[in-house]
């Protein structure tokens, strides 16, 4: 079902009697709980861009509209080309892209015309100019140019009610390309999601102030605020709350009046002062799931508070990422109603021999540093993923998944690869 499991084999290990949920698992589970907000706003397509489309895109009208050149050179008709060439043609004429192009085309006649300009009446195909020589105000064709030749028929692209984008499309480039083909000035997208990115932790300072000791400055705020915000998801807030219970019941409560999605970051561990879950429990009960068996990110959980989700990622910035991006991703995809969530799968091979201590699945952060005989991506990494290794983080491309129960992998090995994705 996702681009995880069908290569995570029930051999992975993740389910094994730990308590925790496989990825695979995980997905599923957020699947099931996580429905399409319905609310559907109409946007002109300009402000479109990578909205899910609530409605499909049907042609207006027949694409291309009329039948035009594909090429500079002459119009011509092959049915009067009578005999052997070469034939000489008298040009009368000359259309441009933009005129109507409605003089019909005689015998022993060419007109000059420049790509995208109507086909006269009477031709029935394009000569590219460098094709033809130049007889004073005529010219002269050697070869016989196949009826059809380089016209772009009324309609061949797209038909008068054709149904060019489905429900659920995200509007990428290509799609909004299709739907401003098929006429369209505004289109039906779902609304956007709103999310609340609540991150936590006394020792927690902006960068930029003075540290006492004991203290770091916020990674997670801005990586995630960078990686959250898309044109399908929206922030609505983005706050920290230091480690007294009492403020986060309070903040928690207010937000998911207000956010589809309430994402905590850290306090999400077993430590007397990871106090995520007992107060989202008091709030709202026992979570979908709490912990998946994944390394990093171990403690991501998922549930509900009131009308809203919660996913729950730990504070390890490196952990958080990988969760985010694994599950994040998953959840908003799912909430902002595109047809089609998760990214096409890729594979690629390891430059090194790495080492795996079986347990949890990996997904190990990786560069992608050239292709092998076959053309296939080929990735370096460390030989361990460390959660708080920001910098690693910044020179991957993505992560490498290693099954749970894989004690070494072999140089050249194929591994599912999962590229991080930068909007
Ligand atoms: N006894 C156990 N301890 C831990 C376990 C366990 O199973 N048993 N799991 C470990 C794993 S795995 C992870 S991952 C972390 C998750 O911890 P939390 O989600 O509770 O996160 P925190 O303790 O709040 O923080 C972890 C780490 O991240 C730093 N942090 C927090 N917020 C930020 C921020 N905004 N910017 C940068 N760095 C941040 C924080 O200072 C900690 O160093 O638990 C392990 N422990
Ligand atoms: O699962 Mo944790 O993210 O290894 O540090």
């Amino acid at each position: 079902m996702t681009l995880i499991s069908k290569i995570e084999t029930p051999a992975c290990g993740c389910e094994s009697g730990t308590g925790l949920v496989s990825i695979d698992q995980a997905l599923s589970l957020i699947t099931s709980a996580a429905g399409v907000i319905h609310d559907v706003e109409r946007l002109p397509l300009a402000a479109a861009k990578g909205r899910v489309l609530a409605e499909p895109v049907v042609a207006l009208a027949p694409s291309p509209p009329f039948d035009n050149a594909a090429m500079d050179g002459y119009a011509v008709d092959t049915r009067t080309l009578v005999g052997p060439g070469p034939w000489r043609l008298e040009v009368r004429d000359r259309i441009l892209a933009g005129m109507k192009g409605d003089r019909t085309l005689k015998a022993g006649e060419a007109a000059r015309i420049f790509t995208g300009a109507p086909v006269p009446p009477g031709a029935d195909a394009v000569v590219m100019q460098e094709d033809i020589d130049r007889t004073g105000s005529g010219i002269l064709l050697c070869r016989r140019p196949r009826p059809g030749m380089h016209v772009r028929r009324t309609g061949e692209d797209l038909a008068r009610g054709a149904k060019v984008l489905p429900v659920g499309r995200r509007l990428d480039a290509p799609a909004l390309a299709a739907a401003a083909a098929a006429g369209l000035a505004t289109v039906a997208v779902r609304r956007r999601v709103r999310v609340a990115l609540l991150t936590g932790g006394d020792e927690v300072r902006q960068p930029g102030q003075e540290l006492a000791p004991g203290e770091i400055w916020d990674v997670n705020s801005f990586m995630l605020s960078a990686a959250v915000e898309t044109p399908a998801a929206q922030l609505v807030e983005v706050a920290h709350v230091g480690d007294d219970p009492a403020d986060l019941e309070h903040l928690l409560g207010r937000v998911s009046r207000s956010a589809d999605l309430v994402i905590t970051v850290g306090g999400i561990s077993v430590g007397s002062a990871d106090r995520v879950k007992p107060t989202i429990a008091k709030l709202a009960g026992p979570p979908v799931f709490s912990g998946v068996a994944i390394k990093p990110g171990k403690p991501v959980s998922f549930g509900r508070i009131g009308s809203a989700f919660w996913l729950g990622l730990p504070g390890n910035p490196v952990s958080a990422f990988i969760t985010w991006e694994l599950f994040g991703r998953w959840l908003v995809a799912h909430l902002a109603g595109e047809a089609q969530p998760g990214r096409p799968r890729s594979h690629v091979v390891t430059a090194s021999p790495l080492r795996h201590r079986p347990g949890r699945c990996e997904l190990r952060p990786a560069r992608i540093v050239g292709q092998d005989g076959t053309g296939r991506d080929i990735a370096d990494c460390s030989q361990e993923t460390r959660s708080a290794v920001v910098s690693a983080l910044a020179e991957a491309h993505g992560a490498v998944l290693i099954h749970s129960d894989v004690e070494s992998v072999a140089e050249g090995s194929l591994l599912e690869f999962v590229p991080f994705i930068s909007e």
